[in-house]
């Protein structure tokens, strides 16, 4: 447990899913039990944090969804002076799960009596269209191609995504991509899932790579061969139960930086959307290891 009363920052986001699990009088108490004395910042959006987190260093807790989360983890890369400490108050809260955090709020908040600052690890992404960074994944096939239908950000609605998913699914075409792992080729039969992983699930809490540990300087390329559409439920549970990575036509391979062809195929970024405007040279994906420090429990 940190001295008592250890300055901090928390950032609010009140319009995150379970905010009301989580009242600001309340997430206040919890942190000051765990030790902190934190200033409070409601923010009303994410462009409220370039300027913040410019001006703070030390502990900085960020309360929300993973949306929250990135867009606070993006302004905080290689920043040794800042320790960014995770309060799960979303729907997936993927990178919660993945540093082993009480998916509660108020726990949550407790549990950083006992965490420890450690490196995360970041994704680097250098396509055709620029740079990007991501925290949770990046991948293109169907995960991507239901978001780019889905549109990650309009307003959410279940039955939006319902549509999204029968349409993609009904539509989908194989990916035939030349794809290296740590400059090796790998066997690239034509895939309908491609996904580089730094955390074990990703989106709306598909547990694509169990094994996954964000804090280890590598991530896992998961890759599923087309299949036909029958058996495509059968993935989906398997998703949800942590088993996809065990099933038949799931690959899983170990590295630091991955290159695949870009046929002009649509990719996520998390949840930012990319396309090149002339496909035909490469994406490559890299590790950048601790590029973020977090605050996780003991191992
Ligand atoms: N720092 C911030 N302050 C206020 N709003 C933010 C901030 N960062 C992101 N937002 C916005 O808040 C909304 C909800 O964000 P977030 O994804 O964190 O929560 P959620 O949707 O409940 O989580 P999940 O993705 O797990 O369902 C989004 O519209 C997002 O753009």
């Amino acid at each position: 447990m940190p001295p008592s009363g250890q300055p901090a920052t928390l950032i609010y986001n009140a319009r995150a899913g379970s905010s009301a699990r989580a009242p600001v009088p309340d997430l206040h108490r919890a942190l000051e039990d765990a030790g902190y004395h934190a200033a409070l910042h409601v923010t009303p959006g994410p462009e409220a944090l370039p300027e913040l987190l410019r001006a703070t260093t030390g502990t900085v807790f960020v309360a929300g969804g993973d949306g929250t989360i990135r867009s606070a983890a993006l302004h905080l890369l290689n920043r040794p002076d800042v320790t960014l400490g995770v309060i799960p108050m979303g729907t997936a809260n993927n990178v919660a799960r993945a540093l082993r955090l009480p998916l509660d709020p108020l726990a949550a908040a407790r549990a950083h009596a006992r965490t420890r600052p450690r490196p995360f690890d970041v994704g680097l992404v250098r396509g055709p269209w620029g740079e990007d960074h991501f925290i949770e994944a990046c991948g293109c096939g169907l995960f991507a191609d239901i978001l780019d239908d889905y549109g990650p950000h309009l307003a959410k609605s279940p039955v939006r995504a319902l549509g999204s998913m029968l349409e993609v699914f009904t539509r989908q075409q194989p990916l035939g991509v030349r794809v290296t792992v740590d400059g090796q080729g790998v066997p690239s039969p034509p895939l309908a899932v491609l996904e580089v992983m730094n955390t074990p699930s990703t989106g709306t809490g598909l547990h694509l790579a169990p094994p996954a540990d964000p804090t280890d300087g590598q991530f896992t390329l998961v890759r599923m061969q087309a299949l036909n559409r029958e058996p495509l439920l059968e993935y989906a549970a398997a998703m949800l139960r942590g088993t996809f990575h065990t099933q038949p036509g799931v690959h899983a391979d170990h590295g630091q930086v991955f290159t695949v062809a870009d046929l002009g195929q649509v990719w996520h970024v998390d949840t930012d959307l990319r396309r090149s405007a002339a496909p035909g040279g490469v994406v490559e994906i890299r590790v950048q290891p601790g590029a973020l420090r977090v605050l996780s429990p003991a191992p």
